[in-house]
């Protein structure tokens, strides 16, 4: 059990070490463009997921137990998995040379033994060799984005704004949750367009022969609502989100209240508006089944963000959804990131996506990606997963915390420092008033000092203000100011980390309880932030002993003017038209 004494108590200002072990690979079907090799396997079971319940398994792990009603068979998560991976390769081996130029692999169920921090035994669909893949940088799989007019399978936020609700969403719009509300709405409208009762959507973009068969077994597969209410914190239920929300100094809240806003306004102008183009609900054809899903509405909409976040990746400038790349599971070691390029096709060349290995591997291996570097908390939000990278450990996992700083409302010379900001960043995104910063437990950011002088710059400081200083302020922010001003920074950076600390000290691990999936997986985040900002505290707290030791603004003035030095008059030969003529000097500070 886990205690959380603070409810909601949070501000908006608030904002490698072990490898994954015993991959034992488990499905089945071949996937190759030999027609030979089509439809081994056709055996759907009938799914009932309102059953689906999570069950602590003998090994002591985790697992869910989905009891599928075949006849009246139960069956479970495997067996659904292995369902949905058949019907991914049936459509790979049917229609997959219609879009890719090449797939050496295949989907299959993955089976990853109890996680030693988690004790969570995992079943997960994933992507195994098809061939042996015997040089790392091999490519495996590519696919083409078509990104002008959508025809292929690649999803990415234009074709929603620019093509799918050209005519149902106003000019410019620009929801909170960005990227990934656009992708979660063309998610939805391919959902809709597999509606078996009632209301389709909007049958865009329109695609070659093939490949909505490939799209439709994609949709498919996609876990279930009920699935992602444990895969995913923003599927969770709201005791464990309050956990998390503690856990981290990165804040889910943020994350809920941006996909509540923009439903709201997406139900209130345009999805209650027109229920034909934005059905509320759909049924969905599952194997030989039939499942009702929320569509355009608060869960449909929720459930489809949470599978962009976990299933998305950023290739080529934008963020995309990238069908059957995205079976590919992460991999600390040994993988890369999926990245774009231009892949050859009959006519020529189109830019798109590539999936390579990070290793040789035999046929069955699996092949995995990574995600990217990224925090504890961003996995875990992103992906709903903290790997070993990301653990705390004595030998310094790779532990991140946020911290976020902001430019006073009560400044005084709030103005000023605004239009500091903004004149100093005008050709790039606007630099907002609050700045959130990474700490990794080492020398803080030299961003996040040079932000913060500039926020707490007052008293004697503050005729760097001045216009006459306009152009060369942030500059100058880059190196200590003043005795006072460092203290300031420094002082914000200690309290930062002493109250994310004590915000996390709140939640109590009763002891001797075995803690849930979840709550192992908020504790692990908490671990992580935690070796990060304790040692981030160290660093800065030593520093703050040795301020007299910096060198600040008016000392570098004087030595870049010759004027550090102790005056004589042997210095001077005034008598020769020396140095120090009265008003000669170039005081332009
Ligand atoms: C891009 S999808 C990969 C395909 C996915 N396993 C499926 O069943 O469709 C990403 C999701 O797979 C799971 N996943 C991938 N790699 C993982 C790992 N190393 N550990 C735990 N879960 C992982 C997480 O649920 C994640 O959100």
């Amino acid at each position: 059990m886990v205690t959380v004494n603070n409810r909601r108590s949070w501000s908006s200002a608030a904002l490698l070490s072990c490898s994954i072990q015993l991959i034992s690979i488990v499905s089945t079907s071949c996937f190759s463009w030999s027609p030979l090799n089509h439809r081994q396997h056709t055996q759907f079971a009938t799914l009932k997921p309102s059953s689906l319940q999570p069950y602590y398994s003998n090994s002591g792990g985790y697992e869910w137990n989905l009891n599928v009603a075949s006849g009246d068979t139960a069956t479970t998560t495997r067996e659904k998995l292995e369902t949905l991976a058949t019907i991914a390769n049936d459509a790979l081996t049917e229609h997959g040379s219609d879009i890719f130029k090449s797939f050496k692999a295949r989907v299959a169920v993955i089976s990853q033994s109890a996680d030693e921090d988690t004790q969570q035994d995992a079943l997960r669909l994933g992507l195994v060799a098809t061939e042996n893949i015997r040089k790392e940088d091999e490519l495996v799989a590519s696919l083409p984005f078509y990104d002008t007019d959508g025809s292929g399978l690649a999803l990415a936020p234009h074709l929603a704004t620019k093509l799918v609700y050209k005519d149902k969403l106003p000019e410019g719009y620009d929801g909170w949750t960005g990227d990934a509300g656009l992708l979660a709405m063309l998610l939805l409208n391919e959902m809709a367009r597999l509606n078996v009762d009632g209301s389709k959507g909007i049958d865009l973009p329109t695609r070659k022969d093939g490949i909505p068969s490939l799209m439709s077994a994609w949709v498919t597969s996609l876990p279930s609502p009920e699935e992602m209410s444990n895969l995913h914190p923003l599927m969770w239920d709201e005791d464990d989100q309050e956990v998390l929300q503690s856990s981290s100094t990165k804040k889910i809240y943020r994350f809920l209240d941006d996909i509540e806003d923009d439903l709201s306004w997406l139900d209130e102008n345009a999805w209650s508006l027109d229920r034909e183009t934005f059905p509320e609900t759909i049924k969905l054809q599952i194997g030989d089944s039939i499942e009702e899903r929320q569509c355009f509405s608060t869960e449909g909409f929720r459930y489809a963000v949470s599978l962009v976040r976990s299933r998305s990746f950023f290739v080529d400038g934008s963020l995309r959804l990238l069908p059957y790349l995205d079976y590919a599971n992460h991999d600390d070691f040994d993988s890369f990131e999926l990245v774009g390029g231009g892949i050859g096709m009959l006519w020529g060349s189109a830019k798109g996506a590539l999936l390579k290995s990070g290793k040789s591997l035999r046929e069955g291996d699996e092949v995995c990606i990574s995600y990217g570097p990224k925090g504890g908390a961003d996995y875990l939000l992103d992906h709903g997963f903290v790997p070993p990278m990301c653990k705390a450990s004595s030998t310094g996992g790779a532990v991140t915390s946020e911290l976020t700083f902001e430019v006073d409302d009560t400044d005084r010379f709030r103005d000023d420092k605004l239009d500091i900001l903004e004149y100093e960043t005008y050709d790039l995104a606007p630099m907002e008033p609050s700045q959130v910063f990474d700490v990794t437990g080492g020398r803080p950011d030299p961003a996040m000092y040079q932000f913060l002088r500039l926020a707490k710059l007052g008293g004697k400081d503050a005729f760097l203000l001045e216009s006459i200083f306009r152009k060369e302020v942030w500059g100058f922010m880059s190196e200590p100011v003043s005795e006072d001003n460092e203290r300031a920074a420094v002082t914000a950076v200690i309290d930062a980390c002493e109250n994310a600390l004590k915000e996390m000290d709140e939640i109590i691990d009763e002891e001797g309880s075995a803690l849930s999936p979840k709550l192992q997986l908020c504790a692990l985040v908490r671990g992580s932030e935690r070796q990060a900002l304790e040692r981030t505290l160290e660093y800065v707290t030593q520093e703050a002993e040795a301020l007299d030791l910096k060198e600040y603004y008016q000392e570098r003035r004087l030595k870049n003017l010759g004027l550090d030095s102790d005056w004589s008059p042997e210095d001077d030969d005034v008598s020769f038209g020396g140095t120090r003529v009265p008003g000669g000097a170039d005081y332009d500070w």
